[in-house]
């Protein structure tokens, strides 16, 4: 039995909408992504267990990750061994923290190592981006690329090989808080202004640019400064309850940024030491989270879906 794990991601990463996307990796050492079990075996079987696989629906072939074993036997390679997939379902359904991605990115790459089939990066990417267009309402590559690669990533259709890395202050904490409800990617990107203006496409384009330039140069303390989401945010933050008073509380302990992750509704809080990561998770418990919500502080995750032995 082989097992591959994918880790939980942060979209947009405030600054960069459809863009940008960092992957997590919790301080504790914890697994906080979905994990593929794959074996051979006499015919395709598929399982899904785990803290949420409750929330998704019974039939599997509903289930993404059943879904993409299908699609690779039927596109990919059709002569592959039969085989035994589960999944196991870490991640809860519509938190912001990439789960349908995770699912994806841990099944495909557990059968590209299964089938020895080697597909190269940008293909991999590819067939990952196709399921993830399926369920959130549009292709993007935010969830996708970081939960596949690590890291940060730039990551769209008009970036070489669909992303780049870029570099990262060692010195960055970020506090994740998942309420404890969940927020459908499709309805989080309906309230989306449909246009921008030419002033705000402008900013956005400044921002972002600057950022990732900043970054190169380890400028770090100013591409901080210059995190600001005027895309999503102010259309999104009405529907997640209590977003507002974390915005206005956690930087007066210390938080440099605070943003929602991806579509919501998990919160990130970026601090710049362990410090005040604490701080903001002890308010984020008492003034976030509800009984099914949770928090974890992490560093940026360097290694990206990987075989777990
Ligand atoms: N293995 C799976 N993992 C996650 N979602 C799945 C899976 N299989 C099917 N789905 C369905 O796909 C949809 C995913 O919805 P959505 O894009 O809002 O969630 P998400 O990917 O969990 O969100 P986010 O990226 O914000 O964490 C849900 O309707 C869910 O039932
Ligand atoms: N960039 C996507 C991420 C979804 O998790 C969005 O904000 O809708």
């Amino acid at each position: 039995m082989r097992k591959f794990y994918a880790p939980a991601s942060i979209g947009n990463f405030c600054v960069g909408f459809d863009s940008l996307g960092a992957s997590l990796a919790p301080i504790d050492g914890q697994l906080l992504g979905d994990v593929v079990y794959i074996e051979q075996a006499n015919d395709d079987r598929f399982e899904c267990i785990g803290e949420y696989a409750h929330k998704l629906p019974t039939d599997p072939k509903e289930n993404l990750a059943f879904q993409c074993l299908t699609h690779f036997r039927a596109q990919v390679k059709s002569d592959m061994p039969s085989v035994s997939l589960t999944l196991e379902k870490k991640l809860p359904v519509g938190s912001g923290l990439g789960s349908s991605a995770c699912s994806v990115v841990a099944t495909f790459a557990a059968l590209n190592a299964f089938a020895g089939t080697e597909l190269s990066q940008s293909q991999m990417i590819e067939l990952m981006a196709d399921f993830e267009a399926k369920v959130s309402g549009a292709r993007h590559y935010d969830n996708i690329t970081p939960c596949y690669l690590g890291g940060l990533q730039l990551t769209a259709e008009l970036v070489p090989d669909r992303a780049l890395a870029l570099p990262v202050d060692p010195n960055w904490y970020i506090v994740v808080a998942y309420p404890g409800f969940a927020l459908n990617t499709s309805k989080a990107r309906s309230v989306l202004p449909a246009t921008l203006t030419l002033s705000e496409s402008v900013e956005f384009a400044q921002r972002m640019s600057s950022f990732c330039t900043l970054l190169q140069l380890n400028r770090f303390d100013e591409a901080v400064v210059l995190m600001q989401d005027n895309v999503a945010e102010p259309s999104r933050s009405p529907l997640i309850e209590g977003f507002k008073e974390a915005k206005l509380s956690l930087p007066e302990l210390g938080a440099s940024v605070v943003s929602i992750s991806g579509a919501g509704p998990t919160l990130f809080a970026l601090c710049d030491s362990l410090e005040i990561a604490q701080k903001c998770q002890n308010w984020l418990k008492s003034n976030y989270l509800n009984e099914q919500g949770f928090s974890h502080i992490c560093k940026i995750d360097s290694m990206g879906t990987r075989e777990l032995v």
